[in-house]
């Protein structure tokens, strides 16, 4: 079947199996108990990649405000709809200073700013409940996902207090019982957070590209994972975030034989490998310096 074959009006047709639970093999469940427990009414908290995508953000007060800076944190395109006599100073800073990222729309919100195609998402942080309500309503029409501020029963996606340092986000939420205590978690959980950690975090990340181009095997996924799993675990976050690529390169010797070398002796190796190189291109230059 082809995606052209799926009409996402139609539902789909009925599983062509009565009883297709009764075909799963007993041992294939047979150690539940290792299993994580469901507790059910959480939200589902994930990682949108917005970049280059648009948003509809409707309002310019103080809540769009904090809209733009998660919005342009994440490298979204915006469409902002607010009369200008209502931008909070953030707002119209955002607006001037973002130009390629935001466009500005200096009026009240239409119906039909909804018919752009390249909308993903839609945010309304507006003070009119009326019209908060109609362009929910004409959002869900279209199957946008929307949030509308101070309505929860009005929104697909709850935002949270978030705690950022690099590439580490961290996303506190109460699930809307109680806003300003997810920002005092949020305060409590970053202050718990080890001195660099977001830098770590850029650290490993160019490990893990290094090693991917070092070993690209399909087959070696396994142990590249295993690998790094070992590297985070044996090093500090401290070690880690002050890791250099030549020390990554050292590290990365290991990886053939899945031996992780301890901080001290790749530090040292590195440095007598580099004191080798300066050497040997003192060597070099002296040697062009005869043969002129
Ligand atoms: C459901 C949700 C929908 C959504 O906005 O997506 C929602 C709804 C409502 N907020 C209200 C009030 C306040 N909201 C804040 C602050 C934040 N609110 C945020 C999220 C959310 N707020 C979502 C649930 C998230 C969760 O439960 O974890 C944060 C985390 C993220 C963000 O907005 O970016 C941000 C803190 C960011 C930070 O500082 O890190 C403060 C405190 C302050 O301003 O300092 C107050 C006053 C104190 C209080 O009430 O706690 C009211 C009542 C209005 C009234 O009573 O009239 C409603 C409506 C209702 O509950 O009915
Ligand atoms: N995190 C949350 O969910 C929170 C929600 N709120 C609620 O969010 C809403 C917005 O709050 P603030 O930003 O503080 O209000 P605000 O009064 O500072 O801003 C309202 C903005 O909406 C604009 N606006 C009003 N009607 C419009 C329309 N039809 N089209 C386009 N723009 C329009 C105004 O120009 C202004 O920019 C309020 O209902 C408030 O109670 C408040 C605090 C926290």
């Amino acid at each position: 079947m082809s995606t052209e074959d799926i009409d996402p009006v139609k539902p789909l047709p009925p599983p062509v199996v009565e009883d297709p639970i009764s075909l799963i093999p007993e041992f294939i469940d047979s150690d539940s108990s290792s299993y994580p427990p469901i507790t059910p009414g959480g939200s589902l908290i994930i990682a949108w990649q917005i970049r280059n995508k648009r948003v509809l953000l409707v309002g310019g007060g103080n809540v769009a405000a904090t809209r733009l800076v998660h919005l342009l944190n994440a490298d979204a395109l915006i469409t902002l709809i607010s009369p200008p006599s209502g931008l909070h100073p953030e707002t119209a800073h955002r607006i001037k200073t973002h130009q390629h990222s935001i466009t500005y729309i200096p009026r009240t919100f239409h119906l039909s700013d909804l018919n752009d195609p390249t909308i993903n998402l839609v945010l309304t942080a507006i003070d009119d409940p009326v019209a908060s309500t109609e362009i929910y309503t004409a959002a869900k029409k279209l199957k946008l996902p929307v949030n509308v501020a101070d309505v929860p029963p009005e929104c697909d996606f709850y935002f949270g207090s978030v705690h950022r340092d690099g590439p580490l986000q961290i996303m506190v939420s109460t699930n809307g019982n109680g806003p300003k205590l997810a920002a005092m978690v949020r305060r409590q959980v970053a202050g718990s957070l080890a001195n660099g950690t977001g830098e770590a975090i850029v650290k490993v990340g160019e490990l893990r590209r290094k090693l991917r181009n070092a070993a690209p095997a399909k087959e070696d996924g396994g142990k590249r994972m295993e690998w790094m799993s070992r590297v985070c675990e044996e090093w500090s976050f401290e070690e880690l975030a002050g890791m250099t690529g030549a020390q990554m390169d050292v590290l990365l010797r290991g990886f053939k034989e899945g031996k992780v070398e301890g901080y001290d002796e790749v530090v040292e190796l590195a440095r007598v490998l580099e004191a080798a190189t300066i050497d040997d291109a003192a060597v070099d230059a002296a040697d062009n310096q005869e043969n002129r």
